[in-house]
């Protein structure tokens, strides 16, 4: 298959990505998991772990009641462990991996992009402009979060990057005018594509969310269905606290599903799996890295998998 190699090579960037949250887990099993005898109290132990690495309390309990069934069939080592764990957190994540495909009758289909401040919106939008345009769509970026001006600059870089074509206005203007703009010149130009980027402010959440039902209502103007999608994108950094993001947006901006980026930079990656648990959305892509290549399509098992640090299960296709 031609494009093994590169799979191959995101694995290993996801697996070092995640290196900080699979280093925590496995030495958390391994001690929990190589006592003499396995009984109630070891359930208890890896249960309080799977919670402390943010899982969320539904996945540590389902996780601990496969193991609790699996301790009778044979001796448990931490491996073992660490196997099922991957293999309920698959099956936890499977609902959720849900790729993004913009609407191809759309012209220009509408991504709408939404997070809180450094939460990697503008680097996700031009890793995301990259992965489209490789895809052979034509792409318009709109520099929404109007506020900044470093915002405006660093994705116009991105623009530049990746080719596609750039919207902006100047600091301080009406960020739904600048949609309104973008949304125009993508039409004029026949572009498959429009990614627009907003400014994220959840510390002034009534300003928020007027500015966003501005822009929505002014893209509906030219197609109902617009936005296609609304993208929120989460920090794993910030743990428990990417749960009241997901609340916060899903309420005020109609979030249609999920991107989480910098698994590279924390030990809590397990953050995801609680929040897919809890909210449902699809998750399209994941991040571990700045770079143009570090964004990729969310692949449960590959997650799951890198999370407690074993390597790929090569698929296997039935026919
Ligand atoms: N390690 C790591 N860094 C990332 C990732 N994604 C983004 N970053 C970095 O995080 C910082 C913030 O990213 P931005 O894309 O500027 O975030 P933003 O949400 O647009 O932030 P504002 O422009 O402040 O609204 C930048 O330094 C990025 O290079 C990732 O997956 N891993």
């Amino acid at each position: 298959m031609t494009d093994a190699p590169e799979a191959k090579g995101w694995f290993t960037r996801l697996r070092d990505g995640l290196s900080k949250t699979s280093t925590q887990l496995t030495r958390g099993i391994t001690e929990i998991f190589t006592k003499e005898k396995l009984d109630a109290a070891t359930l208890d132990e890896l249960e309080d772990l799977l919670i402390q690495s943010d899982l969320g309390v539904a996945t540590a309990e389902r996780v601990t009641a496969a193991v609790g069934r699996a301790r009778h069939a044979k001796q448990l080592d931490g491996e073992s462990v660490r196997a099922i764990v991957a293999q309920e957190v698959a099956r936890v994540l499977a609902p959720v991996a849900v790729p993004l495909d913009p609407p191809e009758s759309a012209r220009p289909a509408v991504i709408l992009v939404v997070g809180v401040n450094g939460s990697g919106k503008t680097t996700t939008i031009g890793k995301l402009a990259e992965t489209y345009r490789t895809a052979g769509l034509k792409v318009v970026l709109a520099a929404g979060d109007t506020f900044r001006a470093a915002a405006v600059e660093q994705l116009a870089v991105w623009a530049q990057r990746t080719g596609a074509a750039f919207v902006s206005k100047e600091t301080g203007a009406d960020a739904a005018a600048l949609a309104y703009e973008a949304y125009a010149k993508a039409r004029a130009d026949d572009a498959d594509l429009l990614i627009v980027d907003t400014a994220g402010r959840l510390q002034n959440k009534a300003g928020l969310m007027a500015e966003l039902e501005k822009i929505v209502r002014v893209l509906k103007k030219f197609d109902a269905d617009a936005p296609h999608a609304c993208l929120l994108v989460l920090d794993a950094t910030t743990g428990q606290n990417a749960l009241g993001q997901v609340e916060a947006f899903a309420k005020t901006a109609g979030v249609t599903g999920l991107v989480m980026t910098k698994l590279d930079g924390t030990a809590r990656g397990g953050i995801l799996v609680a929040v897919a648990e809890k909210y449902r959305l699809p998750v399209h892509f994941i991040g571990v890295g700045e770079g143009l290549d570090d964004l990729e399509p969310f692949d449960p098992d590959d997650f799951a998998r890198a999370l407690v640090g074993l390597p790929r299960v090569e698929k296997t296709y039935e026919f």
